[in-house]
């Protein structure tokens, strides 16, 4: 009998163990590629392209000689299947997360930072704020998973999913329903700011570690070695940056090569990428164009099109960041950027300057005169 209820004992004792240490597990074989969100995302058709490419090609100019404005406006024309095209009510969010990551040491700054900046976003202080007021950009800040409880404050959209990721050294950054909550967020935001007639959307974000989050996503997604993927981040030396590329690397051979677009986004992700991932893909699905920021966000959008590959047909590349990994990023997608200018910090700041160049892209289409309007005589 004594035999008997210690075998019983033993075997609900080993249940409950196995349930704790494979819960992860479990949920990911049951969920796998189990993607929540339901988005329908065309490729962006070619039918007009003759029609606009002949308006700007009869623009009193050289052909040509706008040179990546011609691009931007073909491509922004084709988004809005029109010779057309409008830019309303441009807006950019910035998504605030915390990485458990951070416990590596893999960044310069203290994880107190990410709440200190979001503090500073809503004071109007940070970079962003100058420069996407210049531009008469709306800025949305939403807090996605920020490692601090803040006081309600009209400007703050608080959407947290958790108090910061997990460290992914150790165990999975969030589960997949955490990733795919945040992605549901992230695309219910752009819903709203699509009902309120925007149609053009950059995304920015703050979170202290995640260019590693970022350098292991693109690692995961594309299999290039994180010591080619790792950076400086915000001014690691040598050293660190070596560092970074390593702890990476462990947590890859951790968890292995096998794991589906999703399982890799809440693997090593960031609950503000996740929200913006989710956030381009419902972009893309209501055909909105999109402007990409930096190193962080380009991740986001790694993630985005391994999850539905034509997301990147809304996208316009802003600038090419100075965070080694960037340049291979935007060859991994075969992008052109508007500019480099050296940048390295994220928040959005290279969507926000990139803007006006967008809007001279559609005003040269818009209102420039052609040959025939002008009278100005066309090459022989
Ligand atoms: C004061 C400050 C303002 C920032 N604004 C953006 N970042 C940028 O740096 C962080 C990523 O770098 P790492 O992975 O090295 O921590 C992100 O928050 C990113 O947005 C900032 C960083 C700091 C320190
Ligand atoms: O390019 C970026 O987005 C970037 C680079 C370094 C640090 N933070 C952001």
């Amino acid at each position: 009998m004594l035999i008997a209820v210690c075998c019983i004992a033993y075997q609900v004792l080993l249940n409950f163990y196995v349930y704790l240490t494979s819960g992860w597990l479990l949920s990911i074989t049951f969920a796998q590629n189990f993607i929540r969100m339901n988005f329908d995302i065309k490729a962006v058709g070619n039918t007009l392209d003759e029609k606009i490419l002949y308006k700007i090609n009869n623009k009193t100019k050289p052909p040509g000689s706008l040179g990546k404005l011609e691009k931007i406006a073909l491509q922004i024309g084709k988004i809005q299947q029109t010779e057309s095209p409008k830019l309303i009510n441009p807006c950019i969010m910035v998504f605030a997360g915390d990485h458990g990551v951070v416990e590596e040491g893999v960044s310069p700054f203290p994880q107190e930072v990410t709440h200190q900046m979001v503090l500073n976003f809503l004071n109007g202080g940070a970079a962003i704020n100058v420069f996407a007021g210049q531009n008469s950009i709306s800025l949305q800040i939403i807090d996605a998973g920020v490692n601090f409880d803040f006081t309600e404050h009209p400007a703050l959209n608080n959407q947290k999913v958790a108090k910061g990721t997990r460290n992914f050294a150790k165990e999975p950054a969030m589960s997949i329903d955490q990733c795919n909550e945040a992605l549901q967020r992230g695309a219910d935001l752009v819903s709203e700011k699509y009902k309120e007639g925007t149609n053009i959307i950059g995304f920015g974000e703050m979170g202290i570690g995640n260019t590693t989050a970022a350098s292991a996503l693109f690692s995961a997604y594309s299999g290039l070695e994180p010591a080619k993927t790792s950076g400086r981040g915000t001014g690691l030396d040598e050293d660190g940056v070596s560092h970074k590329a390593e702890v990476i690397q462990k947590a890859i051979n951790k968890y292995g090569n096998n794991l589906s677009a999703i399982e890799i986004l809440a693997t090593y992700g960031g609950y503000e990428i996740a929200m913006t991932t989710g956030a381009m893909l419902k972009a893309a699905e209501l055909g909105m164009c999109i402007l990409v920021d930096g190193f962080i966000i380009t991740s986001a959008l790694i993630a985005a099109q391994a999850l539905s590959k034509h997301v990147v047909d809304y996208c316009i590349f802003s600038h090419q960041s100075n965070e080694q990994g960037h340049r291979l990023m935007l060859e991994y997608l075969d992008a052109e950027p508007i500019m480099q200018l050296d940048l390295r910090l994220g928040e959005g700041t290279g969507a926000a300057i990139a803007y006006p160049v967008v809007k001279s892209a559609v005003n040269f289409l818009n209102e420039m005169a052609s040959f025939d309007d002008a009278k100005v005589s066309n090459k022989e």
